[in-house]
């Protein structure tokens, strides 16, 4: 962009100008697996009123006292178990960096478009992408909180985060932020291709498909989150498009956290049930992670499988996230080209 350099005060700075950013932000992830890196990592995201609701008098006290003085040493064990050795980091930071790669490559014929990627908790921070993204020249910004259903703990609180750092610029770029897609025929479809591709690798077949989501409190639900029904949406949408029975497919809710109820029904409750009632081949696939990170890989690849296992079932499969796939990416895609119609 040009202006009138007479008009313009000698010390007035340079600012690039007519680019557009595309900013992919995950959940995050801790730095590393140590007491520092995880109670840093969880204090933040604990600390989040889109996560905890409760009053922070009732909380705080439970959260510094008990939560994080216990556990960072327990859920670090568990990233241990998960973690990415090559690149020391978790899988969830390793899948965010390569879909913001694979998406810079898929978009290169829009010339004045960069993608950058970014962590609601843990590094690199979403107000210091945002603010490359500015120097870069980027006077717009498709914010993607990477989410296919929205929850207001996850996609919202990505969304604050955001227009947050805006509170402190000058001159701020303008934000478009991007919406859920949990019906999007696309990522219906790349969910079906990616269980028929995992269970044609097998010699069995499942008596049951689980479709595991990350739960939320039940009472974020009452209070109108549409999480729960847009997971119940991509399900059916799921089952219909793989052409299976009502009776040989579930939606389930895991990661619990905290005594209060949560959606239902609960997966490590169902799959302990499904072995205990006799159903012995059970396969789960997450479709609103998107990418493996420690609810898959431990919460369900290990310790579902484990608890299956004990209780006298045979066969177990967990089917990978869409992760940095063809189709996988191929979604995002999608949905980026989207959201930057009459931007780019
Ligand atoms: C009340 C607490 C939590 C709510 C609500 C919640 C919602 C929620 N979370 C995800 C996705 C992920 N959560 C992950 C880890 C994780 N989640 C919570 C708590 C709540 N999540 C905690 C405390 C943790 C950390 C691990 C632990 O201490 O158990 C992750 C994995 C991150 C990783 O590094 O691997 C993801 C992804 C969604 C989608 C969601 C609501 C819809
Ligand atoms: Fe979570
Ligand atoms: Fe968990």
């Amino acid at each position: 962009m040009t202006a009138d350099i007479s008009l313009r005060p000698v010390h007035h700075p340079a600012v690039k100008s007519g680019n557009i950013g595309v900013l992919l932000v995950n959940l995050g992830t801790p730095d590393g697996t140590d007491y520092t890196s995880m109670r840093r990592y969880l204090r933040e995201f604990l600390t989040d009123r889109r996560v905890i609701e409760w009053s922070r008098w009732k909380w705080y006290p439970i959260l510094f006292g008990i939560v994080l003085n216990t556990r960072p040493q327990k859920v670090g064990k568990a990233y241990e178990l998960i973690w990415n050795k090559e690149k020391n980091e978790s899988f969830l930071r390793t899948y965010t960096r390569n879909q913001s790669e694979l998406m810079a490559e898929r978009l290169k014929d829009l010339d004045n478009v960069k993608v950058d990627w970014a962590m609601r908790y843990g590094t690199p921070s979403i107000g210091s992408r945002i603010e490359v993204l500015k120097q870069e020249g980027c006077d717009r910004i498709v914010l993607f909180p990477l989410y296919p259903q929205y929850a207001a703990a996850t996609t919202a609180t990505v969304n604050d985060k955001a227009f947050h750092k805006l509170l402190s610029m000058r001159w701020q770029p303008a934000l478009r932020t991007v919406p859920d897609y949990h019906d999007d025929e696309t990522y219906i479809d790349a969910l079906a291709r990616s269980v028929e591709t995992h269970l044609s690798s097998l010699d069995w077949k499942p008596d049951m498909l689980i479709a595991s989501f990350h739960g939320i409190p039940m009472s974020y639900f009452k209070q109108g989150d549409p999480y729960y029904c847009q997971c119940q949406k991509t399900g059916r949408l799921l089952r219909e498009r793989l052409g299976l029975k009502q009776e040989n497919f579930m939606v389930t809710f895991q990661s619990r956290f905290g005594p209060e109820e949560w959606l239902q029904p609960y997966t490590d409750k169902t799959v302990e049930k499904l072995a205990c009632d006799g159903v012995k081949r059970v396969a789960v696939i997450n479709p609103g992670f998107v990418s493996d990170c420690l609810e898959t890989l431990e919460e369900i690849a290990e310790q579902a499988a484990h608890s299956f296992h004990e209780n006298g079932g045979e066969k177990f499969a967990h089917i990978p996230c869409l992760n940095d796939s063809e189709d996988g990416m191929k979604v995002l895609e999608k949905v980026v080209r989207r959201e930057l119609q009459g931007w780019a």
